[in-house]
């Protein structure tokens, strides 16, 4: 028997991506809730019962209905997109490529929290550095990144798009989370194996789908020796042997005069980048992904595959 998946929150924009990326395959039964039923609880609660795994692409307060109406369910395994989870200890975190025990953990859990977008690119430059005892504890973190406006759900598509908007954004490119409290700072922190939550500035761009995360660093703040070189080492080494998430060749980036957010988009991989001047006394840790690839659906599809390889 195919294995039931069913995307609850099908008709969001996350739901709609994991359905695109699910349509023509044969492996799979997927459960589906018509559009104008998609808040019927009952109807939602008889699906999630009847799956083997049940994708949440919901708000988080949905999300944690959602999870509590299969609680005397021990089948139905859970995907959620959500910010609800993702630094609970009985989930497992799912960026299978952030450690070498992590694809097991993926493969063998019962409840796997999807990673938020911009920590994909944040831990993905940074937790490498902290395992490999090159990014001292306590050291001062910042992020800075830009998405694109699909990262706001179907509300900021609204307001990007339709100039009738009540609230519509007219800026070719916005900073937001100026309180410098966004619920990004609690995942990145665990995740990165930070021991001081990182200073992070996210922000919008005119564009659909496309992300940029941005961590500076002073190597003389560094364990002793860190050069621009050690440090595009050490992220080779760790992600060796794997698919989805490239390292570019220093040589490359040296003749890069420009980065564009959109490049990866609808591609489900992320490029890291180390910039800055050989012998130099800065470098800048660059994450290129799609907010709705690896930063949504394309991980959470990764990580339905692992898990249904189980
Ligand atoms: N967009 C992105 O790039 C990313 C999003 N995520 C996360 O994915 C999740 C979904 O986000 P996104 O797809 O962008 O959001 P959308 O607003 O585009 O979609 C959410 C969907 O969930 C439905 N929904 C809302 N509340 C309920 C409820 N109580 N019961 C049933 N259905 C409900 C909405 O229906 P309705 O139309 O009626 O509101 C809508 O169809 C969020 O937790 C988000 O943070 C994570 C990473 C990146
Ligand atoms: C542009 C934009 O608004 N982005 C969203 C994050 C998108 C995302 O990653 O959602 P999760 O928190 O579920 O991961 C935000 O900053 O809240």
């Amino acid at each position: 028997m195919k294995p039931k998946i069913f995307i609850d929150g099908e008709h969001g924009t996350t739901g709609l991506q994991i359905r695109a990326r699910m349509a023509g395959r044969s492996d799979v039964e997927l459960l589906s809730i018509p559009e104008a039923e998609r808040r019927n609880a009952a109807m939602r609660e008889d699906l999630l019962n009847s799956a083997d795994i049940a994708i949440l692409c919901l708000p988080d307060d949905a999300s944690r209905e959602a999870v509590a109406m299969v609680a005397g369910n021990n089948r139905v395994r859970i995907i959620d997109t959500s910010t609800a989870h993702r630094i609970a200890p009985d989930w497992a975190y799912g960026f299978a490529e952030m450690d070498n025990a992590q694809p097991e953990k993926i493969r063998g859990a019962r409840h796997v929290a999807n990673p938020g977008c911009y920590p994909t690119g944040a831990i993905g430059v940074v937790r490498p550095l902290r395992q490999a005892g090159i990014l001292p504890d306590g050291y001062p973190i910042t992020v800075n990144a830009v998405s694109g406006y699909t990262g706001g759900g179907k509300q900021m598509i609204a307001q990007m798009e339709d100039k009738q908007h009540p609230d519509h954004i007219s800026a070719p490119h916005f900073l937001y989370g100026l309180p410098l409290k966004h619920k990004h700072v609690p995942e990145m922190k665990m995740h990165g194996l930070l021991e001081r939550a990182p200073v992070f500035s996210p922000s919008v761009g005119n564009f659909p789908q496309g992300m940029i995360v941005q961590v500076p660093l002073y190597l003389e703040e560094l364990a002793a020796g860190a050069t621009l070189e050690s440090i595009h080492a050490a992220l080779v080494e760790h992600y060796a042997g794997q698919s989805i998430v490239e390292v570019v060749p220093l040589e490359e980036s040296a003749k890069l005069p420009r980065i564009d957010a959109t490049e990866l988009a609808g591609k489900d991989t992320m490029k890291l980048f180390v910039f800055g001047t050989s012998g130099g006394a800065h470098v800048n840790l660059v994450a290129l992904l799609d907010n709705l690839g690896k930063g949504a659906s394309g991980a959470a599809v990764q990580n339905m595959d692992l898990m249904l390889s189980a």
